[in-house]
């Protein structure tokens, strides 16, 4: 079933499987951010590239970013906090890896997703990367049972890319320059479309960085167009590392890079922008509430879930 979509996008048809997937993933489909969570395990510290407005950091309580966890996990530890996470909050639908590294650059993130597929066969598995090791790693993926990606591409042009991130190490060989941003381009090209042949469904975030790669959106939205990504999250710069000095993008500037790659590849318009261990609904962050406010939220759960079941056998 083709799914809903611009006229020109070569979407792939998606099986029922997946569309399933899709309607619970609330990254995915913005309907269902209210109903289904997600849980983050921190278990993946390395990475392989440096992009030039990243910082990782362990043991921050109270940033909430992207590359930030109060704890890394081991894979035994990620699959505790699993079934007593599951358990408080049946409503998490998907079970991700997305730092504070690269997924890709830690074999933990392997090793994590094989525990918990075996305990929790019905969850989704998803993992956020930057792409550099994705034609290397497909097979691993498809053994630890992925079945969402998100791949970050911030260019397809060196010239542009490199200006985010010029040094990446692949195969254990540095590579710096222009030279890096053509690597990684071309493994991420390749990757996503070896990664949509094998089933897995794609999103891409774009970072987008005022006056370096705003007007180069859309030739991003173009090419993920060819290749069939489900659906591209456009965030904001948060400026730090070498960007520190760097504007953020405004509110308008950001809906106008999504108008503009809308006709190309649909736009997910409700990141929140989330930690490396966050959990729980999109808006609503699990990791960073106090003990007692997560204790309201559960106690708030369960009564739905009762008025629910309680629904159900009525009818
Ligand atoms: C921390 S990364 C982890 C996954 C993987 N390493 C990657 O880069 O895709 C998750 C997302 O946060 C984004 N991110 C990291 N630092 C950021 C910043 N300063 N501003 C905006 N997005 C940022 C990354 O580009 C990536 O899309
Ligand atoms: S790939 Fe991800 S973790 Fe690595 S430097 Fe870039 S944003 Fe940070
Ligand atoms: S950072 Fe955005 S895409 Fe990633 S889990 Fe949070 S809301 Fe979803």
């Amino acid at each position: 079933m083709p799914v809903e979509n611009s006229d020109n996008q070569s979407c792939p048809d998606y099986s029922n499987e997946q569309l399933r997937m899709i309607s619970e993933h609330p990254c995915y489909d913005p309907k269902a951010q209210h109903k289904f969570g997600r849980m983050h395990l921190a278990v993946a510290p390395k990475c392989n590239i440096q992009c030039k407005y990243c910082i990782r950091d362990n043991d921050c309580v109270n940033e909430c970013r992207p590359g930030v966890t109060s704890k890394v996990l081991t894979p035994q530890e990620a699959l505790e906090k699993t079934r007593q996470v599951l358990e408080e909050h049946p409503f998490i639908k998907v079970i991700a890896i997305a730092g504070p590294g690269d997924p890709l650059a830690n074999d933990e993130t392997f090793e994590t997703f094989k525990l918990i597929k075996e305990e929790f066969p019905n969850v989704i598995i998803c993992m956020s990367t930057n792409g550099l090791a994705l034609p290397d790693r497909i097979d691993d993926m498809l053994d630890a049972g992925v079945q969402t990606l998100t791949v970050t591409v911030n260019a397809v042009d060196p010239e542009i890319q490199r200006q985010i991130c010029d040094r990446v190490v692949y195969n254990g060989k540095l590579y710096k320059g222009k030279e890096a941003a053509e690597l990684l381009i071309n493994n991420q090209l390749e990757g996503i479309k070896r990664a949509i042949e094998a089933g897995i469904v794609i999103k891409i975030n774009t970072v987008l960085v005022p006056d370096v790669n705003d007007d180069h959106v859309v030739d991003i939205a173009k090419k993920m167009n060819e290749l069939g990504v489900f659906i591209m999250n456009i965030m904001p710069l948060i400026p730090q590392a070498e960007y520190a000095e760097w504007r953020v993008p405004t509110e308008e500037e950001r809906k106008a890079a999504q108008a503009s790659c809308e006709p190309f590849v649909s736009q997910m318009r409700h990141c929140r922008q989330c930690r490396s261990d966050a959990y729980g609904l999109l808006g609503e962050d699990l990791s960073q509430m106090s003990e007692e406010r997560r204790n309201m939220v559960k106690m708030e759960t369960l009564r739905k879930s009762k008025t629910k079941s309680d629904k159900d056998k009525d009818d």
